[in-house]
């Protein structure tokens, strides 16, 4: 077949065969695309198309040098594509071109971001759900299940915290339009629609056996059918490409709900771990604290602060390394000098096994492995570092393979090695001794040919003589026009120029030929060689990445360190979890960086374990309770953090509902996303857990919101035993302080004096005796009718209503049943003694309900009972507001 029909029809059955979106052919020296894909390239790269016409049919087309072929590559998957290439082969027969691999987001190995890049397989198994996470750029492998009523939550999570670029959904998860549409949502990642043969556990045990071996995959121990089909999935996805990819997936990670603790990509958001509300990083904790000289340390230590741990011990080494490091400043400073000389080996063994490392790559390597000696040299000169866990850590690594690794490289390569590795240079004399040989004629070869001019000029007197050698004549000798009739006879002329003739002889051409034998020899020889030394990295591929993590780790701890000095943050004290929270002087880590701080107090403990948190606007509410999520948070990564003292009792998640900014853009209301949220921590939060409520309640009617707000504290309080910290304007709730063992209540101080507030910025214990919201719209520059206008309304409505507030649950004998009249301020409270829940909902309000009678009547007495009898957790604000509006029409007539 010749001719552009020919090729195109070609193109067009190799694309049929393939599920790219895009075919990049080989013919030549170039890569060509053609028809809609041409089109397509042209398009989104700017890319210059063409017509080729043939037999009366005319083809879009448009190409790339072969050897530019990867940043079209990139550029296309980084748009979402995926990208087959066929490669050119010469037969004996002529040529011949097949699909060498297919290039899609999660297999793109070019990459020159920091940040992690995985493909993720997501299969649901009746209400298990199996994930697994590779990043073929680095090795890193992990996989887990999520079962349980939050299942569905718990993966979503998974999916925000990992972000993948491009997600595989197995068969169920294709037919569940609401699961793959929320994954489109929270993710941009590319969705794949893999065989679904892979996903079947049988034939995925089977690819994971001959990937990770029989035994290592029984010692990690994948009970669940869905995750032993989403690890399948992957791997025989990445093998299915044919990148290569799959030699760097050395190990099979599986982590568990136990060893981290809960922290939702709900809170990850709210506490801007690792970017701001808005979206961006710089403001975030991440950005903050993030002083690492590699972008695996960097990595690294975005992926501690999504996973906060639980395990005493982990953190304990971490915090013991931090607190190390802290007191050994010139080691510390040595350390990450030397740590800066790192590159990323996790990624380059990746190179290496994919085969697409160049010299360049092998040397990064080298020097990179040279740097762990060095790291552990200054650790063992370094008395407290050698007492610390930081030096197990270095010792992590097999050090013995590393260092022969390292000297094997340092053999072979030559210093300054070219881009390409098919035109030699690579390698350093020495190494090997044919190759060695073959440079050596070819010098010589070469200083003939540089000293041809004079020795020709000497024995034929020429003059105007010079010896060249371009791409068409090849080596020839160059004679000026006025002189170039003295040529002797066997100079034959090849070429005229302008003012010169070209001539060549047989000798000449003898040793042009030697030298271009040599020259190919040379390259291929050095082609094979290296190769060889490639394969010996790629077999090192799981030592790189020990090596590559240890040095990353230690980049973090040293980061955590620096971070520490530079803010006098302090080594927090790791007490069990149920322990009491305590922390002295606390800050918030990112505000104190701009901010001159006020810092706080708190405690919270068994006996003071709800804190309700009033203060006006602007007072500092949502810091206070944030600074505390994030110190438990800092503390849970192994860092100081920024108080001057802290005891944090191990939590085992954190939970937050704050103001929800971009959800609208989804679709849902503000208040039916705040009722979600509110939803899920009363249903996954325990005694263990950490809650930070920031205005619950505050997207609806005022009264709605009370009730909510109530309602959940009780719950919070009675059933769930959180440590829990709500931040508040419905000062009505602060009565429940009275009421709930537990409850207590903080305020942040203002000064108002003369009219003006000023912020103290201060946590006092006790409720705000005031609100200033009204006073906060006057300061705002609220015209004052409206001011007006707004206290003669709060006064209207306090007269209104009265909320019941229910004791520690109503098990107890003896506890109180509480009524608070929202007109008069006062709570009046009656005993319901050993009585359950029903006994004390039919107790009616008040020692004795007889005076009501008289005073008010019948009516109002039963009124006044059905209001008693009413269960404010089982009952809906709506049918709250019907009952309300229904007694007072009673009672109006
Ligand atoms: N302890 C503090 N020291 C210094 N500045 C603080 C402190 N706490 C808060 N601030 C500053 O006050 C501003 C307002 O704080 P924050 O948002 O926490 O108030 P809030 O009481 O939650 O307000 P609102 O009720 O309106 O949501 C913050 O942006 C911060 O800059």
């Amino acid at each position: 077949m010749t001719g552009a029909e020919g090729i195109v029809g070609e193109f067009k059955s190799l694309k049929a065969d393939s599920d790219a979106d895009v075919l990049a052919m080989q013919v030549g020296d170039f890569y060509e695309f053609f028809d809609d894909d041409a089109e397509l390239v042209g398009e989104e790269l700017d890319l210059k198309t063409s017509k080729k016409s043939s037999g009366g049919v005319k083809y879009p087309m448009a190409g790339v040098p072969v050897s530019e072929l990867t940043p079209y590559l990139k550029a296309l998957v980084e748009r979402g594509y995926r990208v087959a290439v066929a490669d050119q082969r010469e037969t004996e027969s002529g040529h011949i071109r097949e699909i060498s691999r297919v290039v899609t987001p999660g297999t793109l190995l070019d990459v020159t971001d920091a940040d992690a890049r995985y493909v993720a397989a997501v299969v649901k198994d009746g209400s298990v759900y199996g994930l697994a996470f590779a990043d073929v750029t680095t090795g890193q492998f992990s996989v887990t299940t999520v079962s349980g009523d939050d299942a569905r939550d718990g993966t979503l999570t998974e999916l925000y915290r990992f972000d993948p670029v491009e997600v595989l959904p197995g068969p169920t998860v294709r037919e569940d339009d609401d699961l793959l549409g929320t994954i489109r949502e929270r993710t941009d990642a590319t969705l794949t629609l893999h065989e679904a043969g892979a996903f079947a556990p049988g034939q995925a045990r089977h690819v994971l056996k001959e990937q990770f071996g029989a035994t290592s995959l029984e010692s990690v121990d994948i009970e669940a059918a869905a995750t032993i089909g989403a690890a399948g999935a992957i791997v025989d996805y990445v093998e299915e490409t044919g990148t290569g990819l799959l030699a760097s997936i050395t190990r099979l990670q599986r982590y568990g709900d136990a060893e981290f603790a809960e922290l939702d990509s709900t809170t990850q958001r709210n506490l801007e771990l690792t970017e701001t509300m808005q979206g961006g990083v710089e403001g975030s904790l991440y950005s903050v604290l993030d002083h690492t000289v590699t972008s695996p340390g960097g990595r690294r230590l975005k992926s501690w602060l999504q996973r906060p741990r639980q395990s005493r011990d982990t953190l304990d080494k971490r915090l013991a390394s931090v607190d190390a490091l802290t007191g050994a400043a010139l080691a510390r400073e040595e350390l990450r000098e030397v740590l800066g000389d790192a590159y990323d080996l996790e990624r380059l063994a990746s190179k290496a096994t994919s085969g697409s490392a160049d010299a360049g790559d092998l040397l990064a390597v080298r020097d990179t492995l040279a740097v762990l000696p060095t790291v552990e040299g200054i650790i063992e000169n370094a008395p407290r570092l050698t007492d610390s866990p930081l030096k197990a850590i270095a010792d992590r690594p097999n050090r013995e393979r590393a260092a022969e690794l390292h000297d094997a490289l340092d053999d072979a390569l030559a210093e300054d090695p070219p881009k390409t590795v098919q035109e030699g240079g690579l390698l350093t004399r020495g190494y090997d001794e044919e190759l060695d040989e073959l440079i050596e004629r070819h010098e010589e070869l070469e200083r003939w040919f540089d000293t041809l001019d004079e020795r020709e000029r000497r024995q034929y007197g020429l003059r105007h003589v010079s010896v060249g050698r371009n791409k068409t004549d090849g080596y020839y000798i160059q004679i000026g026009k006025s002189a170039a009739d003295d040529a002797p006879d066997h100079y034959e002329n090849v070429k005229t120029l302008k003012n010169s003739e070209r001539f060549r002889t047989d000798e000449l051409a003898e040793r042009e030929r030697e030298i271009m034998r040599i020259e190919e020899r040379r390259g291929e020889l050095e082609y094979e060689l290296f190769c060889d030394l490639r394969e010996e990295v790629a077999d090192c591929a799981e030592t790189l990445q020990d090596v590559g993590r240890a040095l990353a780790d230690i980049d973090v701890l040293a980061s955590l360190a620096v971070h520490a000095v530079e803010n006098d943050w302090t080594r927090p004290t790791l007490a069990a979890s149920g322990e009491n929270i305590e922390i002295e002087a606390g800050r918030h880590p990112v505000v104190e960086q701009t901010t001159d701080f006020v810092p706080n107090d708190l405690v919270l403990s068994t006996e003071r374990s709800f804190l309700i948190v009033t203060g006006p606007n602007m007072s500092g509410k949502s810091t206070y309770m944030r600074q505390t999520a994030l110190i438990v948070l800092l503390a849970q990564i192994g860092s100081f953090v920024p108080a001057n003292a802290a005891q944090v009792g191990l939590v085992d998640g954190i939970y937050t509902r704050v103001g929800a900014l971009d959800e609208l853009a989804q679709g849902r209301s503000t208040f039916m996303v705040e009722m979600q949220e509110l939803s899920k921590i009363l249903h996954t939060a325990t005694d263990d857990s950490l809650v930070i409520l920031d205005e619950v309640g505050r997207g609806t009617a005022t009264y709605d919101g009370i009730s909510i707000a109530w309602a959940a504290t009780e719950y919070l309080h009675n059933e769930v035993h959180a440590k829990t910290l709500f931040a508040t304007h419905y000062h009505e709730l602060t009565t429940l302080a009275d009421h709930l063992d537990r409850v207590a209540n903080v305020h942040v101080a203002a000064d108002e004096r003369d009219g003006e507030v000023t912020f103290l910025r201060t946590v006092r214990d006790g409720p705000t005796d005031r609100s200033y919201g009204i006073h906060v719209a006057d300061l705002a520059g609220v015209p004052g009718p409206v001011v007006d206008r707004s206290n003669t309304v709060l006064q209207r409505l306090r007269e209104e209503k009265a909320i019941e507030a229910k004791g520690s649950g109503g098990r107890s004998a003896g506890t109180k049943q509480v009524v608070f009249d929202v007109g008069s301020g006062q709570m009046t409270t009656a005993s319901a003694d050993g009585g359950d829940e029903d006994d004390m909902a039919g107790t009616s309000i008040g020692n004795d309900p007889d005076p009501v009678t008289e005073e008010f009547g019948e009516e109002a007495a039963d009124v006044l009972d059905e209001l008693a009898a009413v269960d404010i957790a089982e009952t809906s604000p709506i049918e709250l507001m019907s009952a309300v509006q229904e007694w007072r029409d009673r009672l109006d007539d």
